[in-house]
């Protein structure tokens, strides 16, 4: 062990385990997680060879080879359980995609919300015994956003009871699918319902793309791999042209909308329950986050511990980079940031789980609400935690660009997070969306409920403006209540700024939709707000359910630092709402260095309690027992290029240039 390391564990102010059981939601859940990652660790199957050392299409077969070991393991071993299914896949992935993971997180759910019983009972034994393998096709190269427009067609044919299914341009060929390109016999292909000669807008159809058995592409189907990308190596995202491609007319997912025999079309309850599996990805998204960004900060504190550069005191010995403030300033709040998001990611998943709940008992009253809040959190998670890795990235210095890091490969599978499930902007705007229709029924009288109720607040407080006048408004920025209130009122002025704001460009004689385009900017701020007021709420609340005093005073700080931090960064916001005075701008500082200096001693441990193995941060800078140096050393000897001392090209190029000149 690392003798830095060893001092910062033994310095901690609280016990690491009891952090890591709040994580994980109680002490059984570490148990029963630790046990099926060592279900993984231990075994040789799954002990391969380094993926950065492999071509894309090695690393796309290992992918493969290991989605295959993972359905077969876990059957072997019984886990069925949706939770340790995730804890045996994120042990066995690390910070890769999936190459099956299509089938899991969107062909099934899809299968299961969109399914009538029937359909359910032909399609669902099929996919999990994986003679099917199926992906999402819904996006397509000249539309992933606004998929009203999507062009690909479904016209239905009375006359032999099918759907005909064809790419009529360019455009309209199905392009991102992950899963698509080489993986998938199926796809659950979105496409404009076409019935009597009417257009009925989109509707999910489950497609047979290649045969099975042979896997060969079908007549009609022309599909193949969209080539190389930023990241996302083991993933074959494809392309999909349908030329006359006939299926029957129960291959419509009919649980809401249906296709009678005669052609006539049944409209759904809500034409939005089509989309409802980017709302599930949306939601957990937000827990992914939180996963990515402390991988990348369990790996740069702790190589920040071991790394000794520089000089603070002359004559002195090189300090540990973790004891510059300004090292201190990077990661720190993203630590804390990634404790926030960990516990705002529960949330989201159990409120997506209560909200879905009551959808599936006909309920759909709380779907708008679920819907404002994913796309926004997701953007807002997502936004942050790419952007922090990349910090982490960089305050690792020259060691955090090599592979070696792992920070390299966390960044370019985390970061199009930002843009797949709904590009973030698009989100932010969806969000405000929701945040001015309830602002306008505030204002008009009417309650409104679950996260946006503080705009009720707003709307008494201007029928009373003595009240709202006498009322103190600068923040205590020692008081994490008073935080949260500061967060509030925020979020709630530049909603009303936003919604002034269009009231303003429609007055210009405007129409709707130019009025929002020239006031996006102030949307997308008052979503941002919106968020990041839900963060900070949440994570304080979490607070008030630890126990132990001496985790409750770390993670106290953690929020603390969060909450203020975000001050520091938006104090333009907090001055303008009148709620931070300029002499109070020292302070804020002041405050952030007071906190650095009382977090600084439990980094390592608060890092450590995301319990993290070695195994799955795959990180020589990120080690347990932080052994860099030599094990960096080894890891390099390994390098395709160290295979032989003397390279090809020399003999092939530089020999012959020196013999020329
Ligand atoms: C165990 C799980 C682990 C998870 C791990 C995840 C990692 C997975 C790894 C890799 C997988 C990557 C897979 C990627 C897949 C994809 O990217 S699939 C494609 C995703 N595409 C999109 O997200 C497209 C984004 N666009 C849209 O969603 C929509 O076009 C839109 C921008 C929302 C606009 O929709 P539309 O034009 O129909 O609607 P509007 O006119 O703007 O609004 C009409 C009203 O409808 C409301 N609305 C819109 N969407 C929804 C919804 N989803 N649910 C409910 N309501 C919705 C909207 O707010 C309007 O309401 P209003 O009229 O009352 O204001
Ligand atoms: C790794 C990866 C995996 C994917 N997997 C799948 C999959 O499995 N299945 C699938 O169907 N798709 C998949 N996609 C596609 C993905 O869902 C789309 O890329 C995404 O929805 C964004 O759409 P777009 O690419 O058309 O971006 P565009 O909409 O073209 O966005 C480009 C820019 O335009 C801006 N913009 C667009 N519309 C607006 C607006 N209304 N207001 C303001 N600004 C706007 C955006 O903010 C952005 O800055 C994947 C993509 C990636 C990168």
């Amino acid at each position: 062990m690392n003798p830095d390391l060893r001092k910062e564990r033994e310095a901690a102010t609280f016990n690491t385990e009891l952090l890591t059981h709040i994580l994980d939601g109680g002490s059984e859940r570490t148990r029963r997680r630790r046990e099926i990652e060592s279900l993984v660790i231990g075994d040789p199957d799954f002990c391969h060879e380094d993926a950065n050392f492999l071509s894309r299409s090695e690393r796309y077969e290992a992918a493969v080879k290991k989605s295959a070991l993972m359905i077969m393991k876990m059957r072997e071993y019984g886990i069925s359980d949706p939770d340790e299914i995730y804890y045996y896949k994120c042990i066995a992935n690390g910070s890769h995609p999936e190459a099956i993971g299509l089938h899991f997180v969107m062909f099934l759910p899809t299968l299961k919300s969109l399914c009538t019983p029937a359909q359910m009972d032909k399609w669902l034994p099929l996919a999990l015994s994986f003679q099917v393998i199926g992906t999402y096709a819904q996006t397509e190269m000249g539309h992933g956003t606004h998929i009203r427009a999507l062009e690909t067609t479904a016209t239905f044919d009375p006359a032999t009871q099918e759907f005909v299914l064809n790419s009529p341009t360019v455009s309209s060929i199905k392009w991102w699918p992950g899963g698509l390109g080489k993986t998938s016999n199926h796809a659950i292909v979105l496409a404009q319902l076409y019935t009597q000669g009417q257009c009925h807008g989109l509707h999910a159809f489950i497609v047979p793309i290649r045969a099975m058995g042979t896997h060969e592409p079908l007549p009609g189907v022309v599909v193949g791999d969209i080539g190389p990308k930023f990241g996302f190596d083991e993933i074959d995202n494809g392309f999909l042209k349908l030329e006359n491609v006939r299926i029957p007319r129960e291959n419509m997912l009919m649980k809401y909308a249906k296709v009678e025999p005669d052609g006539r079309y049944i409209k759904p309850p809500s034409d939005k329950l089509t989309y409802g599996t980017m709302v599930f990805i949306r939601s957990m998204v937000v827990g992914e986050s939180a996963k990515a960004i402390s991988k990348a900060c369990t790996i740069a504190i702790r190589y920040s511990t071991v790394r000794r550069q520089s000089e603070l005191r002359p004559g002195e010995p090189e300090p540990q980079i973790l004891d510059y403030q300004t090292q201190q300033f990077k990661l720190l709040p993203l630590l804390a940031t990634a404790y926030a998001f960990h516990f705002v990611g529960q949330y989201m998943r159990q409120t997506y789980l209560r909200i879905t709940g009551d959808i599936n008992l006909g309920d759909f009253s709380e779907l708008p609400e679920l819907h404002a809040l994913s796309a926004g959190l997701k953007a807002f998670t997502t936004w942050v935690a790419s952007a922090g890795i990349e910090v982490c990235r960089m305050s690792c210095g020259g060691h955090g660009y090599s592979h070696c890091s792992s920070l390299p490969g966390i960044y370019v599978n985390f970061t199009p997070t930002c843009t797949y499930e709904g590009e973030n902007t698009v989100m932010m705007l969806q969000t405000a969306r929701y945040l001015l229709k309830s602002y306008t029924q505030a204002s008009a009288g009417q309650k409104v409920s679950g996260m946006v109720s503080y705009l009720n607040e707003m709307s008494q407080q201007r029928l009373q403006p003595q009240q709202v006048s006498a009322r103190s408004t600068s923040v205590n920025l020692k008081d994490l209540s008073s935080l949260v209130e500061a967060y509030k009122i925020r979020a709630s002025k530049l909603v009303e700024l936003a919604a002034k704001s269009l009231q303003t460009e429609l007055q210009l004689m405007k129409t709707k939709e130019d009025a929002w385009n020239h006031c996006s900017i102030d949307l997308v701020r008052a979503s941002d707000a919106h968020c990041h007021f839900v963060i900070v709420k949440l994570f304080c609340s979490k607070l008030a359910e630890v126990e132990d005093t001496a985790v409750h005073s770390a993670l106290y700080s953690l929020a603390h630092l969060y909450a203020l931090h975000g001050v520091y960064q938006n104090t333009g916001d907090f001055l303008q709402a009148g709620l931070l005075t300029v002499p109070q701008l020292t302070q804020v500082t002041q405050q952030l260095k007071e906190l650095l200096s009382q977090i600084r001693p439990n980094s390592v441990a608060l890092v450590d309690a995301f319990d993290y193995r070695d195994e799955m941060l795959n990180s020589v800078l990120g080690r347990y027992d932080g052994n860099v140096y030599d094990n960096m050393f080894e890891w390099a000897r390994k390098s395709p290029l160290n295979q032989t001392e003397v390279h090809n090209s020399f003999y092939k190029y530089l020999k012959p240039l020196q013999s020329k000149l």
